[in-house]
């Protein structure tokens, strides 16, 4: 079973209007995993999908949503998944894909049949974005072998952490999907400080491994303008194109950023200085 939701963009200038319920209602995606069944949302942003498929005593198609108006939901996108669970398998027209935990798979355009799976160690959890693509790239597991890994920050300023780059240009072609994930490291807290915007790509995070009690504060708006969700573990929240995204726990997570638009250059990014955040 699909269920499905779609979401607008929204101009800044409304936001800033947004009482706490508001945001959480256009942002926040905090309903992605239930038993036997795949959650997505179709946001208007750069028509990302975020999605959660749980497996429990079935194996679960991905069907075309109404929003989606096509015969497979592929046939006009590409898809990257990431494993936050216990291992599982994805098949892909007929093609079995074994995902350890943290592993990924890109799917690319034009695959009709996509199967989720649990396997019998425990349960497994995909999550997963999708943006609009016109062209096939091949199919592939990522694991962190074959990431592009890059480490950021330091301890005295609480966010060292470890960026594995999984569905990027340096590691897959794809046509506009970036996919990756922040491990952050013990005592560490803060994530994508000094903060940035880019224009010509919208952002999706997705948090999880966050301690059982725990909460983030995540950050969105305008530099000059910004507001928080708190946020537990297992959800994700949309970042408009003229939005920081950054956060900050009440202890350390790992997060899932997936990015869709404009260009495929992981660091074309317009920096804020943290003393100027507002
Ligand atoms: O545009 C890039 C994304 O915001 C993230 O990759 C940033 C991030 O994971 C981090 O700094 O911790
Ligand atoms: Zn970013």
């Amino acid at each position: 079973m699909t269920k499905s939701e779609f979401r607008y963009a929204h101009h800044p200038e409304d936001v800033k209007k947004y009482t706490t319920e508001d945001l959480r209602r256009e942002f926040l995606i905090n309903d992605l995993f239930n038993e036997d069944q795949i959650n997505v949302v179709y946001s208007m942003y750069d028509r990302m999908i975020v999605g959660g498929a749980m497996p429990v005593k079935s194996a679960l198609k991905l069907e075309p949503t109404d929003d989606l108006k096509a015969e497979n939901f592929l046939d006009r996108r590409e898809l990257g998944i990431i494993n936050v669970g216990a291992a599982g398998k994805v098949t892909v027209d007929g093609e079995v894909f074994e995902l350890g935990n943290k592993e990924a798979l890109y799917i690319g355009k034009g695959a009709k049949d996509v199967v989720f799976e649990n396997g019998n160690e425990g349960q497994t959890l995909f999550y997963f974005n999708s943006a609009p693509a016109h062209h096939t790239f091949p199919t592939k597991k990522i694991t962190k072998n074959e990431a592009e890994i890059v480490e950021l920050g330091e301890a005295k300023y609480a966010n060292r952490r470890t960026i594995n780059k999984l569905i990027v240009n340096s590691v897959l072609e794809t046509c506009q999907l970036q996919m990756g994930m922040t491990e952050l490291h013990e005592g560490s807290v803060w994530n994508t400080m000094p903060s940035h915007t880019h224009t010509r790509r919208m952002e999706a995070y997705f948090y999880f491994d966050l301690e059982e009690g725990q909460a983030v504060s995540h950050f969105l708006g305008q530099p000059n303008e910004t507001r928080h969700i708190f946020m537990k573990n297992n959800e994700a929240v949309l970042s408009p194109e003229w939005s920081i995204h950054s956060g900050v726990g009440t202890s350390n997570y790992t997060f899932i950023w997936g990015m869709a638009g404009e260009n495929m250059d992981y660091g074309d990014m317009d920096a804020v200085k943290t003393n100027e955040l507002k």
